[in-house]
């Protein structure tokens, strides 16, 4: 193969088959040019035009070319991944070896057409101009030719001898294969050594493959050989130099390459970091997200939590406004009742203040009044009006002394002999006796006056003795009928009301039918009042032993409270009242009469309890009684009945229209006397009844012995009269002479 590049060679023709020739396989594309740019254009053509064959190039004239063609060229060229490798040599006779693929034109240069005819039958001869192939001359292989064939041959068969196997290899291969510009530069390094040591070595080699040049050209000269060896040598030094560049710029590029792949392989680490960095953010935003859907979750029942207490701040602010302005009222209205008590307090000092002077006044009054008020008789008028103590004027005898009847200034008394002293003095005694003379009422036996000297009380009379008389019908007395009974069981319990309302209260403490005496209108009246504080017991060894004889009969009587801890209350009046109702209403023995009326009751045969022999009773009415009395039997003092809310209200209907029923008696000596036709001093009906200044209506003959005996007081309510004159109650005289006509 062969190419000779002239530019005097003259107009060349491409034929249109070109590029199909070239499309050959195993074909090695030399170059030669004298100017360095055809040079160039031709090996980029060469490059273009036979990429994945080898190129080599050869330079005949202008070894210069070679330094200015690499390294750039080279670098160019290892773009081309297709070129496997590039010589550059200089030769002084641009003879080249083989042509083939163009058609030529005619030869016009006389260098192309010496060429032509000079050189051998056997070589193949191309012809470039300004870059292209222009003419080639077909060479023919005798023996002749071969024998004389110059050095250059020879020098390129061991170029090819020389040329590594893989190029070899590589050309047989159908395959292209990438070489990399390191094996290149290997490739030429090695080629430049064979031509240097060929070269240097064999100076006669180089001046044989001249000769034979020469010989084949008969141009040039001695001398021009001479110095274009000299200038391949040189050429060869600096292509040494360029291959050496070359080297050095592999280097740095492999060094170049080699950071950038650290840099790479960094970046990928940096990339993969970034990857996981980007992996993790993803994963943290994910969970962020989710973390944030749990938030707006809990926001949003937080957000309903704060309605809802705001709704419910809202109703606490309206309930503390509320209970603000009730507070503020409450604080007004305690304000106002702070001042209201002060001015009470005020009041009530002033009041107290007012009542200790009064009370010392009263007291004055009282005791200048009780000294003149409540009688006090000598001892010998005692003994006088008892006949010396007659037995036969003993009306009864108690445990704390002898009761005996007598008229004292023209009234029926009874006298009650108390124990000596003790310890008790005899002003003590009169005090005593002037307070129970001031608590009169009705139903309570009055105390009419006192015996300092004999310790005695003198009473009112009641002339139809007691009731525990009457329920023995002691003396064959007649049974008292059912309405005596009611009257007197509502006329007890409004004594005991008076009593127990009283300031301070006063417990009776002692009742039972032998303290309950009948008039003679049969009102009954609770006697032996206070009796307690006027008898010293404990000192008195004497009465304490009748005491204990008779505590066992009269226990029936006591509340258990009572004889349980000795302390009296009024629950245990209203107990002994419960049982005298129980003995009004059945007249049964104290034993068994709580027992006996509970039986009749829960097996309602009520009426085989009922004392029958005070009429017929009406059932209902003494059912009522009955379980009346029971509950005032109750061990327990609270679950005892109240006496003004729960006693009374059920007697006062049965105290009214006991009046009424009063003229159905049978007997006439039971027969009901209006009280108001009673003479209050006497006790008797009245035949002239006079009005006093009190108000009240006395017999005539019993008001003007009260008013003779020095008293200007009345005697039913023991406060002072105005005056003493007395006026005739004609009309009651005319009711009272009626009533006795019907009689
Ligand atoms: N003012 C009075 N008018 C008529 N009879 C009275 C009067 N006071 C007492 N008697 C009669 O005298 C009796 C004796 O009464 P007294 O109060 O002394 O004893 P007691 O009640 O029988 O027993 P004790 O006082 O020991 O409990 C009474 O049963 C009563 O018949």
């Amino acid at each position: 193969m062969g190419s000779v590049v002239d530019d005097e060679v003259g107009e060349i023709e491409l034929g249109e088959e070109r590029e199909r020739e070239f499309d050959v396989e195993e074909t090695i594309f030399v170059a030669v040019s004298k100017k360095v740019e055809e040079s160039k254009t031709m090996l980029f053509w060469a490059i273009e035009n036979f990429a994945g064959k080898r190129i080599c190039v050869l330079h005949v004239h202008q070894p210069q070319f070679v330094a200015e063609l690499t390294p750039t060229a080279l670098a160019n060229f290892a773009l081309f991944p297709s070129v496997i490798s590039v010589l550059c040599v200089a030769m002084p006779n641009g003879v080249l070896i083989e042509s083939r693929f163009l058609k030529l034109v005619e030869l016009k240069s006389k260098k192309a057409i010496f060429v032509c005819h000079e050189a051998l039958t056997s070589c193949n001869v191309w012809f470039v101009c300004k870059g292209c192939l222009i003419y080639t001359r077909g060479g023919r292989k005798d023996k002749s030719d071969l024998e004389i064939a110059p050095p250059l041959l020879l020098l390129n068969s061991d170029m090819e001898n020389e040329l590594p196997e893989n190029l070899e290899s590589e050309s047989l291969t159908d395959e292209p294969r990438f070489l990399d510009a390191e094996q290149g530069v290997h490739d030429l390094e090695r080629i430049s050594r064979s031509f240097s040591l060929q070269c240097s070595s064999h100076s006669s080699l180089s001046t044989d493959m001249l000769v034979g040049t020469s010989m084949l050209t008969s141009w040039p000269t001695h001398e021009e050989e001479k110095s274009q060896g000299q200038e391949a040598i040189g050429f060869y030094s600096r292509l040494e130099q360029v291959i050496r560049d070359a080297k050095s710029s592999k280097h740095r590029e492999f060094e170049e390459a080699k950071a950038l792949e650290d840099l790479c392989a960094k970046e990928m680490t940096q990339r993969k970091e970034i990857e996981e960095a980007l992996t993790r953010e993803k994963k943290e935003k994910e969970r962020m997200k989710n973390q944030q859907d749990e938030l707006m979750k809990e926001l949003q029942m937080v957000q309903d939590q704060k309605s809802i207490l705001e709704g419910r701040l809202e109703e606490s602010k309206s309930t503390a406004q509320e209970l603000e302005e009730k507070i503020i009222s409450a604080v007004e209205l305690l304000i106002s009742f702070k001042e209201k008590r002060d001015r009470l307090r005020i009041e009530h000092g002033n009041a107290v203040a007012e009542v200790k002077k009064l009370s010392k006044l009263l007291n004055g009054e009282v005791s200048s009044f009780c000294s003149v008020q409540i009688p006090t008789f000598s001892f010998m008028e005692i003994n006088e009006l008892t006949h010396d103590f007659d037995p036969s004027r003993k009306i009864g005898e108690g445990r704390y002394g002898t009761v005996y009847r007598g008229i004292l200034r023209h009234m029926h008394v009874a006298i009650k002999m108390l124990p000596s002293y003790g310890s008790q003095s005899q002003s003590d005694f009169q005090k005593e006796v002037e307070v129970l003379s001031r608590i009169r009422h009705p139903n309570l036996v009055t105390l009419i006056g006192t015996c300092p000297e004999s310790r005695s009380l003198v009473y009112e009379y009641l002339k139809n003795g007691s009731l525990a008389d009457h329920l023995a019908c002691k003396d064959n007395t007649s049974p008292l009928s059912w309405q005596i009974r009611t009257q007197i069981v509502a006329d007890i319990c409004s004594a005991l009301i008076f009593l127990h309302s009283n300031k301070p209260c006063i417990i009776h403490g002692n009742l039972k039918p032998s303290k309950v005496l009948l008039d003679a209108n049969f009102v009954s009246k609770l006697g032996d009042l206070g009796i307690f504080r006027l008898i010293p017991q404990k000192e008195h060894p004497a009465y304490t032993t009748k005491l204990c004889n008779n505590l066992k009969g009269n226990s029936m009587y006591m509340d258990p409270e009572y004889l349980e801890t000795g302390k009296l209350t009024p629950e245990s009046d209203i107990y002994s009242f419960g049982i005298l109702m129980l003995q009004i209403l059945t007249g049964r023995p104290l034993l068994s009469v709580v027992k006996d009326v509970k039986c009749a009751l829960e097996n309602e045969n009520f009426n085989g309890v009922l004392d029958f022999s005070a009429g017929d009773w009406p059932l209902e009415q003494a059912k009522q009684l009955a379980q009346l009395g029971l509950r005032c039997c109750e061990k327990h003092p609270l679950n005892r009945p109240d006496l003004v809310l729960e006693i009374w209200p059920l007697l006062e209907p049965m105290k009214a229209s006991r009046v009424a029923s009063a003229s159905c008696l049978v007997s006439k000596k039971l027969h009901r006397i209006p009280s108001h036709f009673m003479c209050p001093i006497y006790q008797e009906v009245m035949t002239n009844p006079q009005i006093a200044a009190d108000g009240y209506t006395y017999e005539s003959e019993a008001i003007r012995g009260w008013f003779d005996s020095g008293h200007d007081t009345s005697p039913m309510t023991n406060l002072k009269l105005e005056h003493c004159k007395l006026v005739p109650n004609y009309a009651l005289q005319n009711a009272i002479l009626e009533w006795n006509q019907q009689l």
